[in-house]
């Protein structure tokens, strides 16, 4: 057999917030074997959070080697790798040793939320907004990598001469799989950096000096879809392409196959991400949703509208964790159904501050409305409705924005396995919610981009042909009842708003 023939299966590293996946895919995108393995989150201060990138990079790594195992794949038979990761968490390391100067400061960490505020008082959020897109928030990575580097001036002089690099988790883990050889990113990466243009699609000087981040610490930005280089054969034995990279909401809207304009996908993870496929060019958001780029494939750019919750699956964690009142995911749903409502409890998970459409990095969580009778199971059901009110504020603003209806939402990840939690979603939203047959549509968009680039797949035609089957959920909830339960979602917000002393 000839070894092309021989490479018959595609690969997807998913680097999330809480764990490194891998997923072995065949040529009809049938998911052979998943490995994940979690990582530690530290969290040194308050509404701060790091992650170990050596932990991070060892997990994945790991996780590749189950997967091949458990699939009984040999590592010669993989066509092509690709690569989808948590965004914006920012990792320093230095070019000789490959040795991160710091822990990786992840997206959910508030401790440049200072920085922004003085970058706001400057007037710099209009042409950040016009270059980038993105609002100024300590979310993005370019504040994280100036605080960073702000460490100490030896640092500074340091990536001046050339001796340091910047990565998101992409580019980390490229240049962890080529054996230093790749320091790349893609352009939904960069995207999110407040340091790259999306019109321009180059680093932007002007925020380059803003930031004091010089250029040669930056990694290349490529397209999405594309053979990068190949993976060190040290690691596996053999090389294999390194074919595709996206950020994981953005491979989330490819996987779901929304490569038509207008197309929306919302994906419970960590946290939960809206996006909507805008076409060719880039809209501006009046209402707090982000511009961002959803691919590059060859020459040709898509863009996204995008909605960014913080806090969705990491709230039915907290209930798991902190307040013990589950003992995992799956029992959230049983105990949210053994009430027939939440009593009149509010849970607002500002946990890390409030993402769009607020944008307020001081507010913090909240539970309204407690009386004696109170029970666990009121507070578990309303941390899941809080998911579903935090999707309808997105919802809300991308309607208005894009003057489009939405009339049916493609979800996905892994707290849509929670039913409740769709139909309460559908019935607050008055809109379908349609749940992908395969939960796990960032790395499905991937593999996609991956087998695109090497030939597996020819077509967006051709992938859209490998959409399984899906779960429908209908709105059932009254009009009005609708909406005196998001009224008093609204009243509950606006209580936990600024409440930290900036
Ligand atoms: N049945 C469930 N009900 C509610 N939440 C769930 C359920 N199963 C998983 N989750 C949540 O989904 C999240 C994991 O989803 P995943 O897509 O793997 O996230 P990530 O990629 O952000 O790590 C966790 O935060 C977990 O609490
Ligand atoms: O790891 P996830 O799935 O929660 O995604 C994190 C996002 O990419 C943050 O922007």
């Amino acid at each position: 057999m000839s070894d092309n023939r021989k490479r018959r299966y595609v690969v997807a590293l998913d680097q999330g917030t809480t764990s490194s996946r891998a997923i072995i895919y065949d040529q009809n995108a049938c998911a052979l074997a998943v490995e994940q393995l979690t990582f530690p989150q530290y969290y040194p201060e308050p509404g701060h959070v790091e992650h170990d990138a050596l932990e991070i990079w060892e997990t994945q790594l790991q996780a590749l080697r189950q997967a091949l195992q458990k699939a009984s794949v040999q590592p010669d038979e993989v066509a092509a790798i690709g690569i989808t990761n948590q965004r914006e968490t920012t990792v320093i390391w230095e070019r000789a040793t490959g040795r991160p100067i710091a822990p990786a400061i992840v997206w959910q960490c508030r401790r440049t939320a200072g920085r922004c505020d003085e970058l706001r008082r400057a007037g710099y959020d209009k042409i950040i907004r016009s270059k980038t897109g993105l609002v100024v928030d300590a979310y993005f990575s370019g504040t994280k990598a100036e605080w960073l580097l702000d460490r100490s001036p030896e640092l500074r002089a340091r990536a001046a001469k050339g001796e340091l690099l910047f990565g998101t988790i992409d580019t980390w883990l490229l240049w962890k799989l080529s054996g230093g050889r790749l320091h790349i990113t893609d352009v939904t990466n960069a995207s999110r950096t407040l340091l790259f243009n999306i019109h321009t699609l180059d680093w932007d000087d002007e925020l380059l000096q803003l930031f004091g981040i010089p250029r040669n610490m930056l990694p290349t930005v490529c397209g999405s879809s594309e053979v990068y280089g190949m993976t060190d054969r040290d690691l596996l034995g053999v090389e294999i392409p390194l074919a595709g990279i996206a950020g994981d909401q953005q491979a989330a809207l490819f996987g779901q196959g929304c490569f038509a304009e207008g197309m929306a996908k919302n994906t419970y993870g960590t946290g939960c991400f809206l996006l909507m496929n805008t076409g060719e060019m880039p809209r501006e958001s009046k209402r707090g949703l982000l511009t961002t780029i959803a691919w590059k494939i060859g020459e040709e750019v898509q863009y996204a509208l995008e909605g960014s919750v913080f806090i969705a699956g990491a709230g039915v964690q907290w209930l798991r964790d902190e307040l013990q009142i589950v003992q995992d995911a799956a029992e959230s749903e049983r105990l949210a159904r053994s009430v027939p409502d939440s009593n009149g409890v509010y849970v607002v998970p500002a946990f890390t501050g409030l993402g769009a459409p607020y944008w307020d990095a001081y507010a913090r969580g909240g539970i309204f409305g407690l009386t004696r009778d109170t029970s666990r199971a009121h507070i578990a059901r309303a941390m899941l409705e809080a998911i579903a009110y935090q999707t309808r504020d997105v919802l809300d603003a991308m309607r208005a924005d894009s003057g489009l209806a939405i009339s049916r939402l493609l979800v996905d990840g892994g707290a849509t396995q929670n039913s409740f939690l769709m139909q309460y979603q559908a019935d607050l939203l008055g809109t379908e919610v349609v749940r992908a047959a395969d939960h796990e549509s960032t790395a499905r968009g991937a593999a996609f981009l991956a087998g695109l680039a090497i030939g597996m797949w020819s077509s967006l035609d051709d992938l859209r042909r490998l959409a399984g089957e899906q779960m429908s959920f209908s709105p059932q909830m009254a009009a009005g009842e609708r909406e005196d339960r998001y009224a008093g979602w609204q009243k509950a917000v606006e209580r936990v708003k600024g409440w930290i002393d900036a």
